[in-house]
């Protein structure tokens, strides 16, 4: 398990991007029938990625359960957020079965024993980005596509930053102990995300950038909104932002990305909003 200790705000205006990349980058995540880890100790988040290609892939694989989380099972003591980014595949949670789509997305609930993951076409498999918070009771499992997410249109061309923010796992669509979760798509020619950029410091935020062409890229702002610094950030890589960064990204050229957010609440707009001209 890769765990990600995470610094202060003070000790980051020093980093460089050699160490900025080894906190807080998540990448290399769809390593074939493997589940890849990451376990950040900013909020107990975790992060998974999955592609099954030859095989069905149960969640834990190669996980040590009790080292790692000191419990008999991944989502003994957690819940789960999960979006497929690649070809079409199935997830079974103990006796349930859900096919997902492109950006459908599966909640789990804490109390699932078992989490199985597939793809229907090996040639074109799943990819599974997940992400888990520790959570107290179980709510119910359920599958949500785009058409069931709360639309949230934004920005706007002018701005270079029209988008859509779906609104996935979130207080309106569905009840969770912590985690929300949804998927932000920029409009061709947009290229901002989440400028005016903002902190929360009662939650902490994940963002995983996919639909990033080999040759682009995406510049993912971060830190305290007057000591920024940027970060490189490719195709299907996150980048984990603590509650007193910022997280915004412009890339060259139009992108999508995930947002996965867990702390003390899940109030979406408390947000401490940040007026770009005072960003240092
Ligand atoms: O495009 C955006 O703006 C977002 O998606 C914002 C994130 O959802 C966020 O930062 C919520 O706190
Ligand atoms: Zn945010």
């Amino acid at each position: 398990m890769d765990i990600r200790y995470s610094c202060n705000q003070r000790d980051f205006r020093r980093y460089t991007t050699e160490e900025t990349r080894a906190e807080f980058l998540v990448d290399g995540l769809y390593v074939a029938d493997t589940v890849r880890a990451v376990y950040s100790h900013v909020d107990r988040m975790v992060i998974f990625g999955c592609m099954p290609v030859a095989e069905a892939v149960p969640l834990d694989k190669g996980i040590d359960c009790m080292k790692s989380f000191g419990t008999s099972f991944v989502l003994e003591r957690r819940e789960l957020g999960i979006f497929n980014i690649g070809g079409p595949g199935r997830i079974v949670v103990d006796d349930a079965s859900f096919a997902l789509g492109f950006k459908d997305c599966l909640y789990v609930t804490q109390g699932s024993r078992s989490v199985v993951l597939s793809s229907d076409d090996p040639a074109h498999p799943a990819k599974f980005y997940m992400v888990s918070a520790p959570a107290h009771r179980a709510y119910e499992t359920r599958f949500l596509s785009i058409t069931d997410a709360k639309k949230k249109p934004i920005g706007s061309a002018a701005t270079a930053n029209k988008r859509v923010i779906n609104q996935f796992i979130h207080p309106d669509v569905l009840q969770t102990c912590q985690l929300s979760m949804g998927l932000t798509e920029l409009e061709t020619g947009s290229v901002w995300n989440t400028m005016p950029a903002h902190t929360h410091e009662r939650r902490m935020e994940i963002y995983t950038y996919f639909g990033i062409a080999a040759d682009q890229a995406v510049f993912h702002m971060m830190g305290e909104g007057k000591q920024t610094r940027h970060i490189l950030v490719g195709n299907e890589e996150a980048v984990i932002s603590p509650s007193w960064s910022i997280h915004s990204g412009c890339g060259t050229a139009a992108y999508s990305f995930i947002w996965a957010m867990g702390g003390e609440n899940q109030t979406f707009d408390d947000m401490d909003h940040i007026a770009t001209p005072d960003l240092r």
